[in-house]
């Protein structure tokens, strides 16, 4: 439903309100994040205790996008988001990413492996994979889902309470979040395991941490409620029923805007959340720090992120020029791969590429989200943004297996004990980074043609 003139006040005009709705949704994708990033710091102990070459980890990594990308599960979700709306949608995606998180952490603890439940099962098949790897997988790819239309449902959310306010600033503090729950998961869970390392403590946590967020997902719920009462309620709204056809799915693509945006986010985040599963081990393995250290070295990333995204998201709101701040965003991504790939194993340089790769990770984000509702009309986010996730979700599952298959590769034969080498997988990254920075340039010229207004200012006077 466009809103199309609204004219007297409702409670999205309420600061408060709607920045407590921000609260919630916000704190729901933290413990969306905690999850996701939770094994990270764990790949050493995963190869030491479940028997997981580099190659079933970046599988298993993959296995987060496998159900979105193969079954099209952002594009039901991004219709379901059209058709039945934010509150329905979100529970229910909520409550899948429950469901995959528990079947994560049941892959992890004695019972399973001890010959519990769908253990035999899981053992008849591709014998080469471990019954617990396939269990993950199983988790992982259903927890994929329901995070994923999750984020697509709070985007909506957000551009619902503060499109023509702050709204760059209210996803970047969005984001800050969520990037929270990444360095929880970075820092703390290789701690969380014990002196006993058991792996499935800290995923028994995590899980937890997701019931609570679907709490919290509910109190939203009410304020939204309240919002759609006052909006059907208030007669001076005229709200025009574009009804959303599967159809429209394929109109985005004869938009220039969206296709480089879209090409944009896989392409940069390909080289962000695929290096993030490998970098707890990257500092281990080529910077030798101790492996309870490793994750707080990758958990300065989002730290830098968390303070700088919402800053540069204000920025925007005030001041414009998100097309060309994606381009230096796509310039320091390479830098800062360049570093891990051909700079000696120094902790400077370490230190080094993990703050510019923040600068880049808050860039990006926070002019690329806010762009989107500037090239697609208001009826058709939900499905917009679920199918540049969709895209996305490519790379994200692509980048982990090939990272994991290229280390074991440029890896094979090394002998016992010595330190992986990284070089090759990094190069990969540094390719990324190069084909984002192409793709921005081009943005910015159609924008120009175009006049989308992405290097304007998002808050209207
Ligand atoms: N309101 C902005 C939403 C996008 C945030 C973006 N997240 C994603 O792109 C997800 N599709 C992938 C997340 C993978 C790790 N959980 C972000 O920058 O985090």
């Amino acid at each position: 439903m466009a809103i199309t003139k609204a004219a007297s006040l409702s409670i999205r005009d309420s600061k408060s309100a709607r920045w407590f709705v921000l609260l919630t949704v916000s704190f729901l994708m933290l413990t969306g994040y905690f999850f996701t990033d939770i094994m990270s710091p764990l790949q050493g102990m995963l190869r030491d205790q479940m028997g997981w070459s580099n190659s079933s980890y970046g599988t298993f990594a993959g296995s987060y996008s496998v159900l979105n990308v193969f079954c099209l599960m952002l594009i039901f979700g991004g219709i379901i988001l059209d058709k039945a709306g934010i509150r329905f949608t979100g529970t229910f995606f909520v409550g899948i990413m429950i469901v995959g998180a528990f079947f994560n952490y049941y892959a992890m603890t004695d019972t399973f492996n001890n010959g519990g439940l769908g253990y035999d099962f899981l053992n008849s098949f591709l014998t080469d994979y471990k019954p617990s790897l396939k269990m993950a997988m199983i988790g992982y790819a259903l927890f994929g889902v329901g995070v994923e239309i999750a984020g697509i449902t709070v985007s909506r959310i957000i551009v619902k309470w503060f499109k023509g306010k702050e709204m760059a600033l209210a996803m970047g503090l969005e984001m800050a979040c969520a990037r929270g729950g990444m360095l929880i998961a970075f820092s703390a869970s290789p701690w969380m395991t014990g002196a006993d390392k058991i792996i499935s403590r800290p995923l028994a946590f995590g899980v937890i941490l997701l019931v609570i967020g679907l709490l919290a997902f509910f109190v939203h719920n009410m304020m939204d409620k309240r919002l759609d009462a006052e909006v059907a309620a208030d007669t001076s709204v005229v709200a025009s029923e574009e009804e959303f056809k599967a159809s429209d799915v394929f109109l985005l693509f004869k938009n220039p805007g969206f296709i480089l945006i879209s090409l944009l986010c896989v392409l940069f985040y390909s080289a962000v959340f695929p290096f993030t599963k490998f970098a707890p081990d990257l500092m281990v393995q080529k910077y030798g720090f101790a492996e309870e250290f490793s994750g707080m070295i990758v958990g300065l990333l989002p730290i830098g992120t968390m303070i700088l995204t919402p800053i540069f998201g204000a920025f925007m709101d005030k001041k414009g020029k998100s097309a060309s701040i994606m381009m230096l965003g796509s310039l320091l991504l390479i830098f800062s791969h360049t570093i891990f790939a051909f700079l000696p194993g120094n902790t400077g340089f370490a230190f080094a590429a993990m703050i510019v790769l923040g600068f880049a990770f808050s860039f990006v984000p926070a002019a690329m989200w806010p762009s989107v509702p500037k090239i697609i009309p208001e009826s058709r986010l939900g499905s917009a943004y679920a199918m540049i996730f969709m895209i996305q979700n490519v790379g994200l599952m692509l980048f982990p297996m090939l990272l994991g298959a290229v280390l074991d590769s440029a890896n094979e034969g090394l002998a016992e004990g010595a330190a992986l080498n990284y070089t090759e997988p990094m190069m990969l990254m540094v390719g990324c980074g190069i084909a984002a920075l192409v793709v921005a340039f081009f943005l910015r010229v159609v924008d120009k043609k175009r006049g989308y207004g992405l290097d304007l200012p998002n808050i209207q006077e």
